[in-house]
Order: structure tokens, then sequence, then C-alpha cells
């Protein structure tokens, strides 16, 4: 029931106003009908008074008045029943578009972690299958459930008179169909739930298939017509399921079919049988077995909405799992303000990571510091913990042990997103947005005004002003080429243009993982050298495996397999003549 209300909640949300009149033209739409039936009872036993021979003439004119009456009402009925489809699929489209809002924003707030979890891949997917239209279905349920229960009391009131047995026969042989149905959706529930990953993963050949990142390796590699084999099978594999499933429910729901349908006909002899015997008028037997119709239909109609309804409450409580789940990296009540500026900066103390599902530390007992004002970096073959460090530090992951303090705070203690103010994070992986040049740099601090001056400023720090000036509409230019008018960057220009936001956004500390890997060696030079600059009054945390930049860091932390070896300046970790030494002098026998 709560589930219900939630679903109707969920609705009125989206549009409180077309849910009103949605339910205004169904109570008409109810009625319509009931009103005609009326109307035919009373030509009825007008046609009957007028065969017994009492003014035929008047009665002729009330008939036709009768018969207007009920033309008016087919009408209406017709009418009604294009508004209601109207009024439906806005409705509807209303609330598919606010239940996306509702998954965005519940998305945006769950842990990183969450994505790196099959299990959650899977409640997500079904909440984005089942978000958009389950809540409408739901109210479509609950109206026409209405709808039905309404038409049945006023049969059932009609059918009364003529003997109680004709209801009770009604209701009774509809009961085995009911619980048929109610079974029936559990078991398809049940095995939705069941194909959940294999959707996904056919899905995910979809994604390959059909996205433009995957398209070159697929060319080249001539993998296409494999993956379109691989995908087949499963689809297959799905569609025999599901042929299975649906056959072997639609043979048991003819045979509960048949049995009513027996019930109906028992109703009908008796009511002929009644009639026969002169207990009833020919009129009566026309109204008698017109409502009888009309209470096979509505309770058809009720069972299978009740039914519906079931099936639907199951499939949403999908939905309600995605929305209930809660971000472990828990935002503290009452935060510390993230101290503005620096003043002993940064700390790693014996800090240890684990990843969920992995049995192996990622980082093991790290002690690192940065101070205000300096050029860290940091260093290690792949694998060795580079990029965890950063997620721990910017709390897109909690440490399993030790601590991470801003000037001896616990950055547990800041809400994330000051915390996100003060550390700007460009990853390797960084988002190429299909949007302008302009407002690709702009989304690094949204609090600037989208003219401000300091996005061509960060533009000029990072070399993308020099590509963007080459582009037809400058910052106007739309990137990418997902859409109409884009133009496409090489991978170093994407990556100035991922710089620039990171420097628009003003952070204390610039956290650049391998931002310069695609950049020609001349860009890497220039960039650095505007970096030292730039980073005069703020930190700095650079990885990278081009050794030649390292050189310019205040400090350099050499990691192996979760842990840092060696730390200390250039000339001081190759007077030690370690494994930052070892690794240079390979580089450098390179560039010779
Ligand atoms: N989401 C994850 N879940 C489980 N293990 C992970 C996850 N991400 C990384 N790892 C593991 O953690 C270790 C450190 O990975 P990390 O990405 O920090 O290395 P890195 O030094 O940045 O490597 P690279 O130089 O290749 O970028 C690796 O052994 C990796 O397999």
């Amino acid at each position: 029931m709560l589930k219900i209300n939630r679903a109707v909640t969920l609705v009125w949300q989206s549009s409180p106003f077309w849910t009103t009149i949605h339910s205004f033209v169904a109570i008409v739409q109810t009625l319509l009908p009931l009103i005609q039936l009326y109307l035919i009872k009373l030509i009825v036993d007008s046609i009957a008074s007028s065969l017994k021979g009492t003014s035929q003439s008047q009665n002729f004119n009330h008939i036709l008045f009768l018969l207007m009456g009920t033309g008016i009402v087919m009408l209406l009925t017709n009418f009604a029943a294009v508004i209601a489809e109207l009024v439906s699929t806005t409705l509807s489209q209303r609330v598919t578009d606010y239940m996306q809002v509702v998954l965005y924003r519940k998305a945006i707030e769950i842990d990183l972690e969450s994505y790196e979890n099959p299990q959650y891949q899977d409640i997500l997917e079904r909440a984005k299958w089942e978000a958009p239209h389950r809540p409408t279905r739901m109210l479509n349920n609950l109206t026409s459930i209405g709808q039905s229960a309404l038409s049945l009391i006023v049969v059932a009131g009609l059918l009364i008179t003529m003997h109680w047995g004709l209801i009770s026969i009604l209701v009774v042989a509809s009961m085995p169909m009911m619980l048929l149905r109610v079974q029936q959706s559990k078991a398809l529930y049940k095995w939705q739930r069941h194909q959940t990953e294999l959707e996904r993963k056919a899905n995910y050949f979809g994604h390959l298939l059909l996205g433009d990142s995957p398209a070159k390796e697929i060319r080249l590699f001539n993998i296409g017509n494999l993956l379109i084999e691989w995908v087949q099978e499963l689809r297959q594999q799905l569609l025999r399921e599901k042929l299975a499933l649906i056959t072997r429910q639609a043979s048991a729901r003819l045979l509960m079919q048949g049995i009513t349908s027996l019930a109906v006909l028992a109703a009908y002899g008796f009511m002929i049988e009644q009639t026969l015997q002169g207990k009833f008028q020919l009129g009566d037997l026309v109204l008698y077995s017109q409502a009888l119709q009309r209470g096979q239909g509505a309770l058809k109609d009720l069972i299978g909405n009740l039914a519906s309804l079931h099936e639907n409450h199951l499939f949403l409580a999908d939905l309600y799992e995605f929305l209930a789940i809660q971000p472990t990296i828990a935002k503290p009540l009452h935060p510390t303000t993230v101290p503005y500026p620096f003043r002993r900066g940064i700390v790693f103390e014996n800090v240890s990571f684990r990843y969920q599902n992995s049995a192996r530390f990622a980082l093991k007992q790290i002690n690192l510091s940065i101070q205000p004002g300096e050029v860290i970096a940091l260093v290690g073959e792949n694998g060795s913990g580079k990029t965890t460090l950063v997620k721990l530090l910017t709390r897109l992951y909690d440490v399993t042990e030790g601590r991470i303090t801003i000037d001896g705070i616990d950055i547990r203690h800041f809400s994330p997103d000051d915390l996100h103010r003060q550390i700007s994070v460009i990853f390797q992986d960084y988002t190429r947005y299909q949007f302008s040049a302009q407002d690709n740099i702009w989304l690094g601090n949204i609090e600037l005004p989208i003219t401000s001056d300091r996005i061509v400023q960060s533009a000029h720090q990072s070399g993308a002003d020099a590509v963007i000036q080459t582009l037809p509409q400058g910052y106007n230019t739309l990137l990418g080429k997902w859409f109409k008018g884009g133009e496409e960057l090489s991978g170093g220009q994407w990556q100035k243009i991922a710089l620039a936001r990171a420097f628009l956004r003003e952070a204390q500390l610039v956290v650049l993982d391998e931002p310069t890997s695609a950049m020609d060696a001349k860009a890497e030079a220039e960039v650095f050298q505007k970096f030292r600059d730039l980073m005069r009054d703020r930190s700095a945390l650079l990885i990278t495996h081009r050794l030649s930049t390292v050189k310019m860091a205040d400090r350099i932390y050499v990691m192996d397999q979760g842990r840092i070896t060696e730390s200390g300046t250039h000339d001081q970790l190759m007077a030690r003549r370690g494994t930052y030494a070892h690794l240079f002098e390979i580089q450098a026998k390179h560039y010779q």
C-alpha cells in the first residue's frame, strides 16, 4: 500500500494539474456508460408501456427524447475518450520526464564506489527501465480499478434485483483468474529480475557496436560481426526464455477464461429460463443481459488492473531500492570550513586503502605531505596506486586506515562540496563535454559568470587559447562530433581544454593526473612553465610518467605496489641512485 501511495505521490509531484484533470476525466468516463445504461432502461420501459397501449404518441415523443439523450451521452463518451487520451499522454510524458530527473539526482549523489559494483549496475539498470512508466501505469490502474468498481456496484445493484445468485456466480467464477494473474505477475517479475545482468550484457554490446569511442577498434580489428553474433546469441537466449514463460502463462489464462465463460453462460441460461417462465419482461431480459455483459467486462477489467497494479508495484520496488541507496561517504552534520588559505597544508598519515570487493590493499601506510605553494610529483609504475591516492584526497573514497588532514583537520570533517571547491582535479580519463569551448572551461567553476575574463585567462595558462582561436566560432565553437557543427579536437588539444577547466577552479590545490600525456613535448614544457608561475601561492600535485616534467617539482614521491619507496627533490633522488634515478636514466637514454 505504501508503495502505491508513493507512486501516486510521484505522479502528483510531477504535475498536480494534469493529475487532477486525469482523475476528473476518469470519473466522467465511468459515469457516462452508466447514464447510458439507465437511459436504455427508460427507453425499454417506455416501449413496454407503449405496447400495453397507453397514450402512444406521448410515449413516442418521450422515447424520442430519451433516444436523443442517449445520443448525446454517446457523443460525450467519444469526446471524453479523446480527451482522456490527450490527458493521459501528457501526464505520462510529464511523469517520465520527472522520473528521469529523480533518477539523475539520485545518481549524482551516490558514491563513485557504487559504479564499480555489478549489483549496483543491476539496480540502476532496473530503475532506469521502471522509473519512467511504472508510476503512471499504477495511476492508470488505480483509476481503472475505481471505474470498474463503480460500474460493478451499479451493475451488482441491478442484478441483485433479479437474483442475488447472478452476481455471486460472476464474482466466484472470476476468483481463480484473479489468483492466477497475481501469481503470474510474480513469476514475470522474478524472471525479469533474474535477467537483468544478461539484459545489461546485451545492452553493453549495443554500446560497443553503436558507440563512437569503440568504433575505431571495431573496424581495425574487424570484430564487428563477431560481436553481432555474440549479441544475437544472448538475445535469442532471452527470447527463448521469455517465450516459454509467456506461452505457459497464456495457456493457463485460456483455461481460466473457459471456466469464467461457462459461469456466464449459466447466468444467461438462468435469465432466459426466468423470462420464459414469465417472471420477467423481454425489456428486463435486455436490461439484465446488458448489465451482465457490462458486469463481466468490469470484473475482467478489475481483475486485470488489480493484477497489473500488483505487477507494477513489484517492479516499482526496484526504483525504490535505487532511491534508497545512501552514500557511504558521510557528509558531516556540522562540517568544519576548509581552511583558507592552507597554513600547514595536506598530510597523509599512515593511510592504507582497500577497494571494496578487493582482497589486497591498493595503498599501504602512506605518509606524504603537500605544503602551501609546493609542487609535488608522484611517480611510479602502472597500478602502483597514484590515482587511488588522489581519489582518497578528494573523498571519492574514504581511507580504510589512517587519516588525511588539511591544517591538522581530518578531511572527513569537511563537507565534500567545500573540499572539492579547494581541490581541483583533472584525471587521466577526463571528460570531453560535447558543449562549446567556453562551456567546457566554465564547467570548472560555475560560480563564475559564464562571460568571466577568467575563462580566457585559464585557457591562456593551459595553452587552450591558441587552439580555440583557430576554431570557426572561437570560444562559442561546439566541441566534439556528436552534434551538428561540432569541431573535433586532437587528444592533446582536448587535454589543454581540460587543464583550463582545472585552472579556472581557483582551488588551493590543483591535481593533475597525467595531464600532458597526449601533448607534444613543446606544449608540455610551455604548460609546465606557466603552471609553475600559476602555482606561486597554490599547491600542486602532479602525476606523470614523463620524468623530464617531474624535475621541476619541489618534492617527488616514488610509489611501488601501493607504498612510497622514495621521496626527495630530483637531485636528492638522483644522488640516491634508487628506483627514480634508474627510471630517469632509462628515459633520458631514449632522448639521447
Ligand atoms: N575501482 C577499483 N576497484 C578495485 N581495484 C582497483 C580499482 N581501481 C584501481 N584498482 C587497483 O588498485 C591498484 C592501484 O591502481 P591505480 O589506478 O591507483 O594505479 P596508478 O598508479 O594510478 O596506475 P596508472 O599509472 O596505470 O594510472 C591497481 O592494482 C588496480 O588494479
